[in-house]
């Protein structure tokens, strides 16, 4: 692991939001962290931990007071988002987030594969594009492959969030960030989705950090398990430690730290 150059580093990270008023709060806290290529990490932490902060600055919708974010190695800190959007992809917890509702399934996939890219946004050769897209839904498996040309917001809500899925990873991206993504599903849906998203993280051997509540699918998947209390990295295991640790043992460990 060592010798392998990280595709994220975190270098003392300190994020305030109300800066320079008197509500002024230091949310994340000279946080630092290394990210390796392939690593698909699942972010746990308590209500107001400061995870969607995390990804906020890692993103860049939130700007950072101190520190550097380091992507592939070039220093990305004061890199606007839709800059960093070119590399960086990421899906919400909420389906209306992630797509242009007025917009065909197949309309919103032609735009992703233009993702960051600044020219060329008309919609021209959506023909000759759609037979690859249309594989690429069949493999979400949840009926969007026949609505390729409905308005997305008459999906489903998750149609939607495969929909939102598919678009943040349809050009590979350095770094995927999954904030609670299957959280506002019905429990089978959310399954499916989360399935979905593991063996397509697997087999693209993407890099990505999921924020999660629940604990059983922050065992299940990925390789490394990060927790976040009070704007810092409490709790950080990988490969074999991971896979030994039980829902019992971070429950306990929750204990402590709630
Ligand atoms: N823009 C902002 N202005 C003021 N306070 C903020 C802002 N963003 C976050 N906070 C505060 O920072 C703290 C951390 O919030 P954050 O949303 O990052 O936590 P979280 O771990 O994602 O929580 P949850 O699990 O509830 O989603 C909270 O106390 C929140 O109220």
């Amino acid at each position: 692991m060592t010798s392998t150059k990280p595709i994220l580093v975190l270098k003392n990270v300190t994020t305030i939001v109300n800066a320079h008023t008197p509500a002024a709060k230091a949310i994340l806290k000279q946080l630092n962290l290394k990210i390796y290529p392939g690593d698909f990490i699942t972010v746990l932490g308590p209500n107001g931990a400061g995870k969607s902060t995390f990804f906020n600055s890692i993103a860049g919708t939130l700007p950072v007071d101190s520190g550097q974010v380091l992507l592939q190695g070039k220093d990305i800190t004061r890199l606007s988002v839709e800059k960093r959007a070119k590399f960086i992809s990421r899906v919400f917890q909420d389906p209306k987030m992630g797509t242009a509702p007025r917009m065909t399934v197949a309309e919103n996939l032609l735009l992703a594969t233009k993702r960051g890219k600044a020219r060329g946004l008309k919609l021209r050769g959506l023909k000759a594009k759609l037979a690859t897209l249309q594989a690429q839904v069949s493999s979400m498996n949840n009926g969007l492959a026949e609505r390729m040309q409905t308005a997305t917001e008459s999906l489903s809500g998750g149609q939607r969030q495969a929909l939102s899925f598919l678009m943040a990873t349809i050009e590979r991206p350095d770094l995927l960030l999954l904030d609670e993504h299957t959280a506002a599903l019905d429990p089978k849906t959310s399954a499916q989705l989360m399935q979905q998203t593991n063996e397509r993280i697997l087999q693209e051997k993407l890099t990505c950090l999921m924020i999660t509540h629940h604990l059983d699918d922050a065992l299940r998947y990925g390789n490394r398990l990060l927790v976040l209390d009070a704007g810092k990295i409490v709790f950080d295991v990988r490969d074999e430690q991971k896979q030994q640790l039980t829902k019992q043992k971070l429950l306990e460990f929750f204990g402590n730290i709630e």
